[in-house]
């Protein structure tokens, strides 16, 4: 090949890498994430572009460079679009969910979600189906009462009781289908349930008085009593398992290890994010978040009573340990971009709560519990409406979507 070849070769290969990456940026249908963050089409337009059809793995799990995000220089990854996310109670989850929940309902995916109850949370239930019944929605795109096709779901977010062999039967057969929970530190944790649940009032203690009525009350509490532990009955492991051996506790701990692509830590969640972003191929746009189910006040406990709470918590403190160890192992697994990624990302989030927050105050929820809630700011984007996600408004568009059209309790959330 003489050289006056080489020099045209040479000049239409970089002419069609350039191509490539022009199209890759700028046309929505090879990427529909890079339109993400400039999204102003009204609640109503994007209803319109709801596809009725489940995508195909392949349209979704694609190889990408991820250069959407400024800070991030191409890394080739696989987008993750099939996952299971084990939903603890009172651990930040609700926030997890509802970004995973934005995550989906922009691809269409579809979710597994309780046919009965508000907004298809299945409350703590496992998913039963046979022939001919079931107790979650169709997936998209299928009748109602078509329970062969109840399959091929690509998200699941809901508290259920963790059973595998029923989830693999369900979802989608991905090959990169990754299961993630969260933790949190076991005395915040139960701390935010007792509070938020109103259990105080089962123990006939006051809210008012709480710091110092805890202590003598959960003192005299036999083991097994007391809503202790629950993040473990939360990721499917028994009381028997729980308060028996503590090998039994330790192998269901390292079976968990093995199946939990990811465990985010509460007190770290935004490096938890980062860690979840590079793992499932994300970008910054689709780790933002709001806070969710955040109560307006918290009792604050001494030492003593913080070492009693923990004293009933030894199982899910070993769970807790055991996960943040991994957890700082995967933070430095991460590469040294770290530190700036976290600073990159947490500037993105306070420009996006200027963007999209109008007003934030303490309501009761329609579920009876009291937390802050967060209201659209006006004139903002469709993106701003799903992240902020106000009274479940997105979560009602989802459950609309796999067939449920009306049901009294929550149409009241419109
Ligand atoms: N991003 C982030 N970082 C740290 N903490 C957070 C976050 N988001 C929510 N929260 C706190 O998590 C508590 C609510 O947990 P859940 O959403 O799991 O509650 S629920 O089980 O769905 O009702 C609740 O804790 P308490 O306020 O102590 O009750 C929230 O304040």
């Amino acid at each position: 090949m003489n050289k006056h070849w080489l020099t045209h070769l040479i000049s239409l290969s970089v002419g069609v890498i350039l191509g490539v990456q022009m199209a890759w940026r700028y046309c929505p249908y090879f990427s529909n994430r890079s339109l993400l963050p400039s999204f102003k089409q009204n609640v109503s337009l994007s209803r319109k572009i709801l596809l009725l059809v489940p995508p195909s793995e392949s349209s979704l799990s694609r190889t990408i460079q991820n250069k959407d995000d400024s800070s991030q220089v191409s890394d080739r990854c696989n987008v993750t679009s099939n996952f299971v996310f084990l939903k603890t109670h009172k651990t930040g989850s609700s926030t997890l969910r509802s970004l995973t929940c934005r995550f989906g309902y922009f691809r269409n995916l579809s979710f597994v979600l309780g046919a009965g109850g508000i907004i298809g949370h299945l409350n703590q239930v496992s998913i039963k189906f046979g022939k001919n019944s079931s107790n979650i929605l169709p997936p998209i795109g299928v009748p109602r009462g078509n329970y062969a096709s109840y399959k091929n779901y690509n998200i699941s977010n809901i508290h259920l009781s963790f059973n595998e062999r029923t989830l693999k039967r369900i979802m989608y057969p991905a090959a990169d289908l990754k299961y993630f929970t969260i933790l949190r530190e076991p005395s915040q944790q139960w701390l935010s349930y007792f509070t938020y649940f109103k259990k105080y009032k089962d123990a006939g203690l006051k809210y008012d008085n709480l710091s110092e009525t805890i202590l003598p009350y959960i003192k005299q509490l036999p083991p097994g009593k007391g809503y202790f532990n629950l993040q473990l009955h939360d990721l499917g492991i028994k009381s028997a398992v729980i308060y028996g051996s503590p090998e039994a506790l330790n192998e269901a701990i390292q079976r968990l290890d093995k199946k939990l692509a990811l465990v985010l830590i509460t007190e770290y969640f935004d490096e938890s994010l980062l860690l979840m972003k590079q793992m499932f191929c994300w970008n910054f746009t689709d780790i933002l978040y709001v806070k969710k189910r955040q109560q307006p006040s918290k009792v604050v406990v001494d030492k003593a009573t913080r070492k009693e709470i923990l004293r009933h918590s030894a199982p899910d403190v070993a769970l807790y340990n055991h996960f943040l160890r991994v957890f700082w192992r995967k933070v430095e697994e991460y590469g040294p971009t770290f530190q700036e990624d976290l600073k990159t990302f947490r500037k993105l989030l306070n420009e996006t709560w200027d963007k999209c927050i109008g007003k934030a105050v303490a309501e009761k929820s329609p579920d009876r519990y009291f937390y802050i809630e967060n209201f659209l700011a006006a004139n903002s984007s469709t993106f701003c409406w799903a992240l902020v996600n106000s009274k479940f408004a997105m979560d009602v568009e989802i459950v609309r979507r796999q067939g449920k059209l009306s049901d009294k309790r929550w149409k009241k959330l419109e």
